[in-house]
């Protein structure tokens, strides 16, 4: 695998459930195709039923497509060495009840053809936030702290490639925050993480690329700087007194009565050049942002006026 290699790459990826005693099955996916670029973290969105979780389960050859090509770190799911490369954390944990901790880790790791690392272990249930639980039974756990061991065995062995479904599924706000950042450290060293979550906000703040997947097909996919701006408008706040005529010829529209102003400008030259003459004319900026749009808002977008926000954010 070169440096250019995708981390993950499908073509045409066709999977239909089939049912039994019927002649139709449930198509979830109809003709996928995506490119994750290595060392990207990269978010999949869409609503329920969509093929998310589908499309992550053909990646690890859990789910047998009917039809296209899957290729992840180079290789084939079906391959052992590339699946031991990948760390999983499936939308629904088994987890086995009357195991520590460490025990369940130990046998991850052993899975994945990798030597003991009894030290290593602790520090990832550290990391996850269960020090204080390392010697109590996993059946005794919370939901919350299911998830976070689900998390410390996805990392077992420095994984090359992440594909979480749905990490935070019932973790607090606080842990929410601590899980965001194990995974912006991931990234940081060189893991691509594929994720799949409900939670907007989540996909947003950790992710740089986002796939919208509906109905079995990638309706689209970029670079999150690019799905969620809202073309060239920025939005500039200036301090009272600041004269409307003057930054009127300056090039800013007047949007709201108390100094908000917008402003066209497709590079940072022309945004310069503007602020320049505003402030040339006395004004004082106090804020400046892109006129874009969150995550939701482009979800919404994609999927059409019939969409709902709880349609959406399932
Ligand atoms: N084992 C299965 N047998 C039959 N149909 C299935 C099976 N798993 C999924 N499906 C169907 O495939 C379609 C896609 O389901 P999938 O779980 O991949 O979607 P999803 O985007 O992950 O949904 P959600 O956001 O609700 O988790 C749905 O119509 C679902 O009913």
């Amino acid at each position: 695998m070169t440096s250019q290699t995708p981390a993950i790459e499908v073509t045409n990826l066709r999977k239909t459930y089939q049912r039994a005693f019927r002649r139709t099955g449930n198509i979830a996916l109809r003709g996928m195709d995506l490119s994750v670029p290595q060392g990207s973290a990269f978010g999949l969105i869409g609503p329920n039923g969509a093929g998310k979780t589908t499309f992550i389960k053909s990646l690890l050859g859990i789910v047998q497509p009917t039809e296209g090509t899957v290729r992840v770190l180079g290789g084939t799911p079906e391959d052992a060495r590339i699946r031991a490369r990948i760390g999983y954390l499936p939308e629904r944990l088994h987890l086995p009840g009357s195991w520590t901790p460490t025990a369940f880790l130990a046998t991850v790791r052993q899975l994945k053809g990798l030597k003991p690392d009894a030290p290593g272990h602790l520090k990832l249930l550290e990391r996850v936030g269960l020090s204080d639980a390392v010697g109590r039974k996993i059946g005794g756990y919370s939901k919350g702290m299911r998830q976070r061991l689900g998390l410390a065995a996805a990392l077992v062995g420095e994984p090359e490639l992440l594909i979480l479904d749905e990490p935070t599924d019932g973790i607090d706000p606080m842990g929410r925050m601590e899980v965001r950042r194990i995974l912006q450290e991931e990234v940081r060293r060189g893991t691509t993480l594929f994720l799949n979550s409900h939670l907007l906000a989540e996909t947003e703040r950790v992710c740089d690329r986002v796939a919208i997947l509906a109905d079995g097909r990638v309706v689209r996919e970029g670079r999150l700087e690019e799905l969620v701006r809202g073309g060239s408008r920025w939005v500039a706040r200036f301090a009272p007194g600041s004269s409307a005529e003057a930054l009127a010829l300056a090039g800013f529209t007047q949007a709201r009565a108390d100094g908000v102003y917008h402003v066209e400008a497709e590079d940072a030259a022309v945004l310069n050049g503007a602020l320049d003459r505003a402030r040339a004319a006395g004004a004082l900026l106090v804020e400046l942002r892109r006129d874009g749009m969150d995550l939701e808002s482009v979800l919404l977008g994609t999927m059409g006026a019939g969409a709902t926000r709880a349609e959406v954010a399932a």
